[in-house]
C-alpha cells in the first residue's frame, strides 16, 4: 500500500466505493482526477483494487480520470466474478456493506477524520442480508449513535450562498410519516442542526425555518391539525428555548423554496441559513431540483465526519462513462473542509483552490 505524506490539518478521508455494480468507482476516480482535491487532504480508497483498475482502465481514453494506484487502496476484493456493471445484486450489495464495515471500524479506531461514501443500493444490501435503511442508519448503529441527522449542503455556483436542508424523517414510507413527527423528534434533530451550524459552519446565530406538514400549513386546521395541534406551540416553545436562534414556521411547504430556489441564483439575499423539512421528498425534491450535481448528503450528530453525493447508484448508466462526479467532488471537498476546521479546533476555515 502506498502512503502519502501526513501534513498538519490535513484530514485522511476514507472513500469508500459504493455499489461496485453502479457508478460509484467512476465518480471517484473522476473527482480524483482534479489535483487541488488530494492538496487538502490525504484519500485512501476502500474497496477492490481490481475493480478501480479495470473502471480506470476502460474509461482512461475517453475521460479524465484518476490512477487508483496514486492511493493508498484498502483491498476488499469480494466475490468479484458475479458482479456485473449495471446489475446490482446480493453480491455487489455484499461488497459494499464490506466496504463500510471496514472504514466504520478504521474511522473509530482513529485512522481517519472523515468516511466519504460511495452510492449503495438498499435493495442489494437487503439481497446481502443487510436490511439496513440506508448507510447512515449503519454508521449511526456502528458508533452507538442513538441521535443523527441527514443533512443535504449544497453551494451555489451562481451566489455562492449556501443551501443546508436537514430531513426530520428519512427512509419510511409516506404513510408513516405524520406519526413518526412527535415534538420529541423535531427537538432533538432541530438541537442537532444549531450544534451543526454553529460547529461545522461557524454560525452562532443561525436563521431556520421549518416547514409545515399540510398544504397551507393545514390552513388553521382546516387542511390538516398537525401544524395547530403541536407544530406551531411547539416552534413558539423552541424560540424561546433558543432565544440566539431566529426559528421561522410553519412555512407551508410549497412557498418555503421560493426564497431559496432565489437566493440560490442571486435574486435574494435573505433566505435562511438551515431549512427543516418534515419529510425525505419534502426536501430533496427542492435540493435536486436546485443543485443534483452540487448537493452533498451528510450524516450529522456522529463521532467523526461522513459525506456522500446526492446521488444514488444510477445503474442505468454505469460504465458508460457518462456519469458526472461533480457532487462526488462536493462530497469531497466538504469532507476535507471539515476535517480540516475540526483538526485545528477553531473557525470556518475555506479551502485553497476550491
Ligand atoms: N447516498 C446513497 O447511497 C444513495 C443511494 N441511492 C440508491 O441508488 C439506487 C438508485 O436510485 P435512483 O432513485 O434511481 O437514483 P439515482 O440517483 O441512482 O438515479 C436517478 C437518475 O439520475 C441519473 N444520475 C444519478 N447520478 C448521476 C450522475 N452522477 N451523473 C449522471 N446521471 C446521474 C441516473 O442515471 C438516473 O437516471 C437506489 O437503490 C437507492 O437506494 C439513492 C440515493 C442516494
Ligand atoms: N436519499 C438519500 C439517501 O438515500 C442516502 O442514503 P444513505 O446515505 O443513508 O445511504
Amino acid at each position: 500500500m502506498k502512503t502519502q505524506p501526513s501534513t498538519p490539518n490535513r484530514p485522511h478521508l476514507a472513500v469508500t466505493l459504493g455499489d461496485p455494480a453502479g457508478i460509484g468507482p467512476e465518480v471517484i476516480l473522476k473527482a480524483l482526477a482534479d489535483p487541488a482535491i488530494a492538496q487538502n487532504c490525504q484519500i485512501t480508497l476502500v474497496g477492490s483494487r481490481k475493480l478501480l483498475q479495470g473502471c480506470y482502465q476502460q474509461l482512461k481514453s475517453q475521460t479524465a480520470i484518476a490512477d487508483p494506484e496514486a492511493f493508498p487502496i484498502l483491498d476488499i476484493d469480494l466475490n468479484q466474478e458475479a458482479i456485473a456493471l449495471g446489475t446490482g445484486n446480493a453480491a455487489s450489495g455484499g461488497a459494499s456493506f464490506a466496504y463500510m464495515q471496514e472504514a466504520i471500524a478504521r474511522t473509530l479506531a482513529g485512522d481517519y477524520q472523515a468516511i466519504v461514501t460511495g452510492p449503495i443500493a438498499k435493495t442489494c444490501w437487503k439481497a446481502a442480508g443487510h436490511p439496513y435503511p440506508g448507510q447512515t442508519e449503519l454508521l449511526a448503529e456502528s458508533a452507538q449513535i442513538k441521535r443523527f441527522g441527514m443533512l443535504f449542503v449544497a453551494k451555489s455556483p451562481h451566489s455562492h450562498w449556501t443551501l443546508r436542508t436537514l430531513l426530520a424523517t428519512t427512509h419510511i414510507p409516506l404513510r408513516q410519516v405524520p406519526d413518526a413527527l412527535t415534538p420529541e423528534l423535531l427537538t432533538w434533530k432541530l438541537d442537532l442542526l444549531i450544534e451543526c451550524l454553529r460547529q461545522d459552519f461557524g454560525i452562532e446565530t443561525p436563521r431556520i425555518a421549518i416547514s409545515g406538514l399540510n398544504p397551507h400549513s393545514g390552513e388553521n386546521g382546516q387542511l390538516g391539525t398537525e401544524e395547530k395541534d403541536w407544530l406551531i406551540p411547539w416552534i413558539k416553545q423552541q424560540q424561546n428555548i433558543h432565544p440566539q436562534a431566529i426559528i421561522d414556521g410553519p412555512i407551508p411547504p410549497d412557498t418555503l423554496w421560493v426564497k431559496p430556489g432565489q437566493a440560490w441564483f442571486g435574486t435574494a439575499t435573505n433566505a435562511h441559513d438551515a431549512y427543516l423539512a418534515l419529510y425525505h421528498d419534502q426536501g430533496l425534491i427542492p435540493v435536486k431540483l436546485m443543485a443534483f450535481d452540487k448537493a452533498v448528503n451528510t450524516t450529522i450528530g456522529l463521532p467523526f465526519i461522513r459525506t456522500s453525493p446526492d446521488h444514488g447508484t444510477a445503474f442505468d448508466i454505469a460504465g458508460q462513462g457518462i456519469a458526472d462526479c461533480a457532487s462526488m467532488k462536493s462530497a469531497l471537498w466538504l469532507a476535507a473542509e471539515l476535517g480540516s476546521q475540526r483538526m485545528i479546533g477553531g473557525e470556518s476555515k475555506t479551502l485553497q483552490s476550491k
